[in-house]
C-alpha cells in the first residue's frame, strides 16, 4: 500500500483541527479507495518546500545588507498576517494547501484566483524589498564608517566594532515604529538558522510561530535581533539582567511551535543571535553576546598585563624544582613557562619536575637572575634566624630537673606543679604535656617535666639547647651516686648552670652537708662552701623548701639575664610528641624565639603542617605563645621526635621542601648507620677535622676508678698544643644508655676498658651510629686514640727539588701548541710532576708539564746536560732564556 497523492484518490477533510504543528508539515484525512467498495481514512502530511527567492533555494538566514532581494523586514502596514506567509512562498505547487481553515472553506477557483493575487504581491513585494535592501545597504555603509570613527577612538572596543560592521542598520530599522508590527514576516530572514529549525518556526496558519524580538542596540553595542516566542527562559532573563529591553514582541497569540527543542537549538546554535558580520560566503556570522564580553574581557586583560610593570627577582634555585613551584617563584604564570618549553620543543606539565640547569634558562629567558643552591640551603633563613640586640625582651627561664634514680626528681616536680596550680588556679586541671609553667613572684619559670638527663641529653643530641638552667637533684640520706654524677657532667658539656637541690630533709637520716662535702669531689661548690652553686634544701614530700628552690631559679635567671624576641617568627624545640588518636599528631614545643600563632606552617624536625590549635599546659587553647612558653601543637602532617628544632616556614611550600629533604637525609642517616660509619674513630676524626676541632672528646668508662686514671694520665701525655684528648665523662661501671646519649650529645668516641656495654646501650649505640670501642691494653687505648688525634694535625706540604732546564729555543707547532725547546741545566727533569717557569727569576707561571720529549719520543725523565722538548700544561707564554724549574710535592701525615 503506497499513499496515493493524486487528486481523484485525495479527499479533502475539512473538518481537521487547527493544531500547533511546524509550519513545514501540514496534515490532512484522505479516503483511501481500497477495491471492491471498500475504503479507508488515511492520514496524510504534506511536507512543503519553502522557497526564498526565484532561485529556489532553501529558505537560509540572509543578512539584511548583503542580500537585499528577499528584504526581510517589511515595514508595511498594509501586509496583513494572513498574507505573509504566502509572500516567500510564491512557486507553490497549484495543489490546494490544506493548511488553514480559510482555504480548505474556498472553493478551487477562488483559490487559484487568490494564489495568483498572492503570486503577484510577492513580485511587488521582492521589487520593494530590493529597493529598501539598497536603501539599508547605504546606510550600513554610512553606519560602518562612523563605527570605525569610534573604534578608533576606543582601543577597547575596537576590534569588536569592526567584525560586525552590519549591525547597526538592523538597531536603526528596528528603531521605525513599523518594525514592530513587521517584525513577525521577517523572522526567516532576520534570524539565521539551520535548515529543519525554519519549517519549526512557523505555525499550521504560515504565520511565523516565532518572531523575532528586535532589541535596540545599546550605547555602543551593536543591535541584537534574537527569536522572540523561541527564546528559552533563560536567554530572556539574561536580556533582563543585562538591562536590554526585550521590544518588539509580538503579542502572546503568537504562539511556539516547539519550545522546548528551540531552546536547546538556540543554545547550540550561536548563528540564531545576529550580531556579527559577514562572512567572505556572505553568510552572516553570529556571536553570543557572552562570547564577545569574554573576548572584550581577554582584550581587557592582555591590555593590562603589557601596561604592568615586570618585576624582575632573584629566583633560588634547588637542584631539581617543580614547574609550578618555578613559577611561583619567578611570579610568573606556569601557563607562559609551559608555553616556553612548548616553544623549545618540550612537552611538559605545571607538576613536572626539572633540574636546575633547565629551570635556570627558564629563568634567565624570563628576565629573573638566579641562585643556585644545594640541599641544605633550603633551610637557611628559617632556622637560627639572628636577633637585633634592641629586640631582645626578658624571658622565662627553662629549667630541667636531673639526678640519680629515687633521688625524687619526680616528686619535686610534682609537688612544684602542684602547688602552683593550687594556688594559681583553684580547681583548675592540669594536664601532662612534657612542660609547664609556673610563677614565682610574679616571675615564670617554665619546668621541663620529663626528668633525667636522658632527655636532656636527647635534646642536646639533636642540638636544641633548651634548658638554662638544671636542677640536681640529691637525696640527702643517700648522697652523691653514679647517676648524680653523669648529670653533672651532663650539665657541664651542656654549659648549663646548676641549682643544687638537697632533698627528702624531712627524713632522720638525711645529712645535707654530707651531700656539699661530697659535690666538691666533682667540681661542684656550693654557695655554702665558698662557690657559687646556689643549693637549697628541700622536701618534695612536706613541700618544705619549694619556695626557696623557686626563688633560687629566678635569681639564677636573672644572673644569666635571658632574653629573647617575641616580635619575630617562632623558633625552638620538641619537647614531646605523640600521636594521638582524636587530635593527630600532637607534639609540645617549647617556643624559644618569637611568638607561635595558629595557623602558622611551621617545620619540626622532618615533620611540618599548619598550626591547628595552640593547647597550653592548662588545657586551654591560646592564641599566641611567646619565648619560653610549652605549648602543645595540633596540625603537624607526622610525629616529629623529641629535641627537634621546630621554626615557622613562609609558606606550605617551603616547609614542604625542609621536610623532605630532612626525611631524605634521615634515610641516608639509617642506612649509614647500617654501615656503621659515624661511630668510628676514624669517621670522628674527619668529621672533627672539618669541623675545625683540635679537640678529641672521649666517654671513658673502666672497671676500676685506677684504670680510667691510668688512662687519663696517658691521654693527658699524647695531647699537644694543638690537639688535646677531652674526657667528657668517665666512671668506673658498665657502659649504659646515658654514656651512650652523652657521647651522642658531646659528639665523643666511647670507650670501654675492661668493661662492656649492656644490651639497652648497645641498641641505643647501634640506634645512634656510635662505635664503642673495647680494650685491656692501656698502650693500645692510648695507640689508637693518639692516631686519630693524629688526624687532627694539619698534614705537612713537603717540596723536593728535582732540576733545572733552560729553554733555548721555542717552536709553535700546530696542533700541539708552543714547545720549549730545552737543555738540563742541574738535576733531572720528570714528567707529571710540579713545574715552575722563571724569567729573570721571577716566578711566571705554576704547573704541570704537558709533555716531556727526547727527540721524537715521550720519556719519564731527562737528566743533567740532556736536550729535551718540554711543553706546559694550560700555558703557552713560554720565551728562549726562560728556565723551568722542576720539583715534587708530598704531603706527610703529621703524627703525635
Ligand atoms: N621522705 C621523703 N621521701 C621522698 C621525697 N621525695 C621523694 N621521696 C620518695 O622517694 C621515692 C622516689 O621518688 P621519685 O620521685 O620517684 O624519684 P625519681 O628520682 O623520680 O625516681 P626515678 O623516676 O626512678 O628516677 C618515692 O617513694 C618518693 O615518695 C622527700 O622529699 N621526702
Amino acid at each position: 500500500m503506497t499513499d496515493n497523492n493524486d487528486d481523484k484518490t485525495l479527499h479533502v477533510s475539512g473538518k481537521k483541527t487547527l493544531t500547533l504543528k511546524p509550519s513545514g508539515l501540514q496534515q490532512g484525512t484522505v479516503r483511501q479507495d481500497m477495491g471492491r467498495g471498500r475504503t479507508k481514512a488515511v492520514v496524510v502530511e504534506t511536507r512543503k518546500r519553502r522557497h526564498s527567492g526565484p532561485d529556489d533555494k532553501p529558505a537560509v538566514v540572509t543578512p539584511i545588507v548583503a542580500k537585499p532581494a528577499p528584504q526581510p523586514v517589511q515595514p508595511q502596514p498594509r501586509i496583513h498576517q494572513q498574507e505573509q506567509p504566502r509572500r516567500p512562498e510564491p512557486q507553490r505547487r497549484p495543489e490546494p494547501s490544506r493548511t488553514g481553515n480559510v482555504l480548505n472553506e474556498l472553493s478551487a477557483g477562488e483559490m487559484e484566483a487568490r494564489r495568483r493575487a498572492l503570486a503577484e504581491a510577492a513580485v511587488r513585494d521582492a521589487a520593494e524589498a530590493k529597493a529598501r535592501a539598497e536603501e539599508a545597504v547605504r546606510r550600513e555603509k554610512a553606519m560602518a564608517e562612523e563605527a570605525a570613527r569610534q573604534a578608533a577612538e576606543d582601543a577597547a572596543r575596537k576590534a569588536e566594532e569592526a567584525s560586525r560592521p552590519a549591525v547597526e542598520p538592523v538597531a536603526e530599522v528596528k528603531a521605525e515604529p513599523v518594525v514592530e508590527r513587521v517584525a513577525p514576516a521577517a523572522p526567516a530572514e532576520l534570524v539565521r538558522r539551520t535548515d529543519s529549525a525554519a519549517p519549526q518556526a512557523r505555525r499550521p496558519d504560515g504565520r511565523p510561530a516565532a518572531p523575532a524580538v528586535l532589541q535596540p542596540a545599546a550605547p555602543g553595542k551593536p543591535g541584537v535581533a534574537v527569536p522572540g516566542r523561541g527564546r528559552g527562559r533563560d536567554e530572556e532573563e539574561e536580556s533582563r539582567s543585562r538591562g536590554t529591553p526585550v521590544r518588539g514582541k509580538l503579542p502572546s497569540r503568537v504562539e511556539v511551535a516547539k519550545p522546548v527543542r528551540k531552546v536547546e537549538d538556540n543554545r547550540r546554535a550561536p548563528t540564531k543571535v545576529v550580531v556579527g558580520g559577514e562572512d567572505e560566503d556572505g553568510t552572516q556570522r553570529g556571536r553570543s553576546l557572552s562570547a564577545m564580553r569574554r573576548r572584550q574581557e581577554k582584550f581587557r586583560r592582555s591590555q593590562m598585563q603589557e601596561v604592568r610593570e615586570k618585576v624582575l627577582r632573584e629566583v633560588i634555585l634547588p637542584e631539581t624544582i617543580s614547574i609550578q613551584e618555578l613559577s611561583q617563584r619567578m611570579s610568573e604564570r606556569s601557563v607562559d613557562v609551559i608555553k616556553f618549553l612548548m616553544k623549545e620543543g618540550q612537552m611538559m606539565k605545571a607538576g613536572d619536575i626539572i633540574d636546575a640547569d633547565l629551570a635556570e634558562l627558564i629563568a634567565v629567558e624570563f628576565g629573573h637572575t638566579v641562585k643556585r643552591v644545594s640541599e641544605s640551603d633550603v633551610e637557611i633563613g628559617i632556622f637560627n634566624r639572628d636577633d637585633e640586640e634592641g629586640e631582645m625582651l626578658p624571658r622565662p627561664p627553662v629549667v630541667t630537673i636531673m639526678g640519680h634514680v629515687d633521688h625524687g626528681k619526680t616528686s619535686l616536680l610534682d609537688a612544684i606543679r602542684h602547688a602552683n596550680v593550687v594556688a594559681g588556679e583553684a580547681g583548675g586541671i592540669t594536664q601532662h604535656i612534657g612542660a609547664y609553667q609556673v610563677e614565682q613572684n610574679g616571675s615564670k619559670i617554665t619546668f621541663i617535666d620529663t626528668p633525667g638527663h636522658a632527655a636532656f641529653t636527647a635534646m642536646r643530641a639533636r642540638g636544641a639547647q633548651v634548658t638554662d638552667i638544671a636542677i640536681l637533684v640529691v637525696a640527702a640520706d643517700d648522697s652523691v651516686m653514679p647517676q648524680t654524677i653523669e648529670s653533672i657532667n651532663h650539665a657541664k658539656a651542656a654549659g648549663v648552670p646548676i641549682i643544687v637541690a638537697i632533698n627528702k630533709v624531712d627524713k632522720p637520716s638525711a645529712n645535707p652537708q654530707k651531700v656539699r662535702t661530697e659535690l666538691l669531689q666533682h667540681e661542684v661548690f656550693v654557695e655554702s662552701m665558698g662557690g657559687e652553686v646556689l643549693d637549697v634544701e628541700v622536701s618534695a614530700k612536706t613541700g618544705a623548701g619549694l619556695d626557696k628552690l623557686l626563688e633560687a631559679i629566678v635569681l639564677q635567671a636573672e644572673i644569666l639575664d635571658l632574653r629573647a624576641n617575641p616580635n619575630r617568627t617562632a623558633e625552638g624545640s620538641v619537647v614531646e610528641a605523640k600521636l594521638d588518636r582524636g587530635r593527630g599528631s600532637v607534639a609540645t614545643v617549647l617556643v624559644q624565639k618569637g611568638t607561635l600563632r595558629p595557623g602558622q606552617i611551621i617545620v619540626a624536625g622532618d615533620q611540618w603542617g599548619r598550626v591547628r590549635a595552640l593547647v597550653n599546659d592548662r588545657g586551654d587553647h591560646i592564641k599566641e605563645a611567646g619565648p619560653a612558653t610549652p605549648v602543645e601543637i595540633l596540625g603537624l602532617q607526622g610525629t616529629p621526635q623529641a629535641g627537634d628544632r621546630f621554626a615557622v616556614a613562609e609558606n606550605e611550600g617551603r616547609a614542604r621542601e625542609i621536610a623532605e629533604y630532612r626525611q631524605r637525609l634521615t634515610r641516608e642517616k639509617a642506612v649509614a648507620r647500617h654501615a656503621g660509619q659515624r661511630g668510628s674513630l676514624e669517621q670522628m676524626m674527619t668529621q672533627l677535622t672539618a669541623a675545625g676541632v683540635k679537640e678529641f672528646p672521649l666517654v671513658i668508662k673502666g672497671d676500676v676508678q685506677g684504670s680510667i686514671e691510668a688512662i687519663a694520665g696517658a691521654l693527658d701525655k699524647i695531647s699537644t698544643g694543638e690537639v688535646r684528648a677531652r674526657i667528657v665523662h668517665s666512671g668506673a661501671g658498665a657502659i649504659t644508655e646515658s654514656d651512650i646519649s652523652l657521647a651522642e650529645a658531646s659528639n665523643a668516641a666511647i670507650i670501654g676498658f675492661n668493661v662492656r656495654a649492656n644490651p639497652q646501650a648497645r641498641d641505643a649505640a647501634e640506634r645512634a651510629g656510635i662505635e664503642i670501642r673495647y680494650y685491656n691494653i692501656i698502650y693500645d687505648l692510648t695507640d689508637d686514640v693518639k692516631a686519630a688525634m693524629s688526624g687532627l694535625l694539619p698534614p705537612e706540604r713537603r717540596e723536593t727539588f728535582l732540576g733545572y732546564a733552560t729553554i733555548r729555543e721555542v717552536f709553535n707547532i700546530t696542533k700541539v701548541g708552543k714547545v720549549a725547546g730545552c737543555q738540563v741545566t742541574e738535576g733531572k727533569v720528570e714528567r707529571g710532576v710540579g713545574v715552575r717557569l722563571l724569567r729573570d727569576n721571577v716566578v711566571i707561571h705554576e704547573g704541570k708539564l704537558k709533555t716531556l720529549k727526547r727527540f721524537k719520543d715521550e720519556v719519564s725523565e731527562v737528566q743533567t746536560g740532556q736536550e729535551c722538548g718540554m711543553a706546559f700544561e694550560n700555558y703557552e707564554d713560554i720565551r728562549a732564556g726562560d728556565v723551568i724549574e722542576c720539583f715534587r710535592v708530598e704531603m706527610i701525615t703529621r703524627t703525635l
